[in-house]
């Protein structure tokens, strides 16, 4: 054996390992997805804490310390989706400095952990209330810095060591790795800091460089700059990371060239296929970037020639339990699905058949639902097994109960619902695995006390770390939920409306806006005393009511009694919707333009037919013509309660038959087994 001379070939401290991270060729898995061009990924989970954050933190307290606004010893207040917290801790943790990390809710159960045995202390805060909330991750710690001896909030949205360090390091990084090749990156956009600064840095080599940004469908952060797909909205999406209800200062729009919005089915889909086909270990938001390239390239905006950097922000390890979990997926949809059906009915009926499960709600006053699902998204697979004589049970449940039970199991390692009885009562069983880790200190930690509790505690595995024992203990917890089993009989009169074909059918923006100024029209008209007449309570007209009617319901027939205020819903096949709502004393309007009137599909129609609807002859009709718009009346309330359905999905189709009813399609977006399912909601239109 030779001899080596010189010093070990080590590094002393793991904040070295911060940058300088691989290049990988992914052309041939993005050849796969139809994309011609050069495609590079730059893997950022090489960093030291697992992301691309790692250089931001280094340099906000590296900088900080030169300034003197820091030394060691003090607390840094960290408002973060995780990452940049977990880079900051990890720092902490080495320079010897306090951590207060302030983290919203949603965020994965992973980073806390990761966070806490880093010894940093995390504060949950609210999630869904506006940035400049008191109660978000930002208001919170920025009154902690406030109050707090000694802390200061290190805000990666303001401060401009952000861009600046992917401007001097990430950027010629990609320049030498890519030797001066890179002519496109596309980055997903959590603060802006990440494309603001590698789109400077390359455009000082390439004057006609293209930074291509992506957001979750649901986030707000690109403003009006959202050059390609024009979709501005702000709905919740799973996606963790990236996006935001609002552009941060750090995000210069003139560094970017264009934005795409990526849905959280589509990203979630790419990052499985790029962790089951390359190996990647990728987290979400990588497959973010691939959705825009497929996009980008599906629009003739990437070709041939074009050499692509992807960045990969972060890993698997923050979302073990979340979309790596195909379990996850579906309870997460599961749940939301029941907490929208449960603001509208008490009682829902479930006709589970042998492939689907159909969700039934007709309430005695107001909106009807029809929902359909492949069975596998709710009962397990290996355990379900349809016992019937009409190859259909019907089932009676209360919703609410079974929506509360499905909020236990979502961050569940393992959950199945059963059909069972117990004795002579029909249930619904929800069987959840929960897994907790303890540390080593508990007394059953010690090795003669382990062996002591295995046989009889088979559910229990441990693992060594450091020289304490962990254990990983798991629960099985089962609630029943009482549910009526109903006679194929008692549901026969149970059927979907039926509905002429509508005069106008349009895409809706934004749930949760239009839910929100639908409540302020409301709002408003409820405190005006003298409303009356024109625009308010009136009597439900024919269309659909009467149809459906179930077991134990009366239909929406009952919808004329009602007093509330009502909003005016129209819209044409030009593209425009309009909200208004009129009382005596208040006349108020908001319209919409630029929405998508979506092309039936020719597969399900004959030219003839296509002809001869209804909606063809009012595409016809010009923009500015008052017969081309269809109207209808529908419950304040009530459509504030199917609005909540926007939690679910950001796809909604709304079929109007003009002074008849409004209909619904809810495209449930998630993995759904790879199905598109499909709600229904039908509104019947009051008359004035
Ligand atoms: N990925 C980031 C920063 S981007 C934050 C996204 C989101 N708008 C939010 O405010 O949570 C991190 O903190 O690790």
């Amino acid at each position: 054996m030779g001899s080596i001379s010189g010093p070990p070939d080590v590094i002393q401290r793991i904040t070295q390992q911060i940058g300088n991270t691989p290049m990988i060729d992914l052309s041939s898995f993005t050849k796969r997805l139809g994309v011609q061009a050069t495609v590079y990924a730059k893997l950022e989970y090489f960093n030291a804490g697992g992301s691309i954050k790692d250089r931001v933190a280094l340099r906000m307290v590296e900088q900080a310390e030169k300034q003197g606004t820091i030394c060691p010893g003090d607390t840094l207040i960290v408002p973060t989706s995780g990452n940049t917290g977990i880079s900051i801790a990890l720092i902490a943790a080495v320079k010897g400095y306090e951590t207060i990390i302030t983290l919203s809710e949603g965020m994965s159960m992973e980073k806390e952990v990761v966070l806490r045995s880093l010894g940093a202390t995390v504060i949950r805060t609210a999630s869904g209330v506006p940035y400049d909330s008191p109660k978000s991750h930002l208001g919170v710690a920025k009154r902690l810095a406030k109050e707090l001896p000694n802390a200061h909030m290190l805000d990666q949205f303001q401060n401009e060591e952000n861009p600046t360090v992917h401007e001097l390091g990430t950027a010629e990084e990609i320049w030498s790795q890519t030797r001066g090749r890179a002519n496109v990156v596309i980055a997903g956009t959590g603060t802006g800091g990440t494309a603001t600064g590698i789109s400077r840095g390359l455009r000082k080599y390439n004057p006609s460089f293209r930074m291509i940004c992506v957001e979750p469908v649901g986030s707000k952060m690109s403003g009006s700059h959202h050059s390609v797909e024009k979709k501005v909205s702000s709905q919740p999406f799973l996606m963790e990371g990236i996006g935001g209800d609002f552009t941060p200062e750090v995000l210069d729009q003139s560094a970017i060239d264009q934005w795409y919005s990526a849905a959280d089915k589509e990203s979630f889909h790419y990052a499985r296929k790029l962790i089951r086909e390359e190996g990647l270990l990728v987290g979400g938001s990588s497959g973010s970037t691939v959705e825009a390239l497929v996009q980008a390239s599906r629009k003739g905006l990437i070709n041939s020639d074009d050499v692509v950097v992807l960045i990969f922000p972060d890993s698997i390890r923050n979302y073990l339990s979340k979309f790596v979990d195909d379990k996850w997926l579906e309870a997460n949809n599961l749940c939301q699905l029941t907490a929208s059906l449960s603001s509208l009915g008490k009682v829902c009926w479930m006709r589970v058949e042998k492939e689907a499960v159909r969700f039934t709600i007709i309430p005695d006053q107001g909106t009807q639902v029809w929902a359909q699902i492949p069975v596998d998204t709710i009962f397990d697979e290996e355990s379900y097994n349809l016992e019937s004589n009409s190859d259909a049970i019907n089932i009676e449940i209360n919703i609410s109960v079974l929506n509360r039970a499905l909020r236990s199991a979502v961050g569940a390692s393992y959950a199945a619902l059963r059909l069972t009885k117990k004795g002579k009562l029909p249930l619904l069983a929800l069987t959840i695995l929960s897994t907790e880790w303890t540390d080593g200190n508990m007394a059953l930690a010690t090795d003669q006390a382990q062996q002591q509790q295995q046989p009889a505690d088979p559910t229990t595995a441990s693992e060594v770390v450091g020289n304490r024992r962990a254990r990983e203990r798991e629960t099985w917890v089962t609630q029943e939920i009482p549910i009526k089993i109903l006679h194929e009989e008692t549901v026969e009169a149970l059927h979907e409306p039926h509905c002429p074909d509508p005069d106008v059918h349009i895409i809706l923006p934004s749930l949760l806006q239009l839910k929100s100024i639908s409540d302020r029209f409301t709002k408003l008209a409820s405190t005006d005393k003298n409303q009356q007449s024109g625009l308010v309570a009136g009597d439900v007209s024919g269309a659909g009511a009467g149809a459906g009617t179930g077991p134990g319901g009366s239909g929406a027939a009952a919808l004329g009694s009602s007093s509330a205020p009502k909003l005016e819903l129209s819209a044409n096949m030009h593209g425009k919707l309009k909200l208004a709502i009129a009382t005596d004393e208040l006349k108020i309007a908001s319209v919409w333009s630029g929405l998508v009137n979506p092309p039936l599909d020719p597969a399900h129609i004959t030219q003839e037919q296509f002809s001869q609807l209804p909606s063809e002859r009012m595409r016809g009709v010009g923009d500015d013509d008052e017969s081309g718009w269809a109207k209808v009346r529908i419950d304040g309330k009530d459509w504030s309660r199917v609005l909540s359905v926007g939690r679910l999905s950001p796809r909604v189709v709304a079929c109007f038959i003009n002074e008849m009813a409004l209909v619904l399609y809810v495209y449930l977006p998630g993995s759904w087994n790879g199905e598109e399912s499909c709600l229904t909601y039908y509104i019947n239109s009051f008359t004035t």
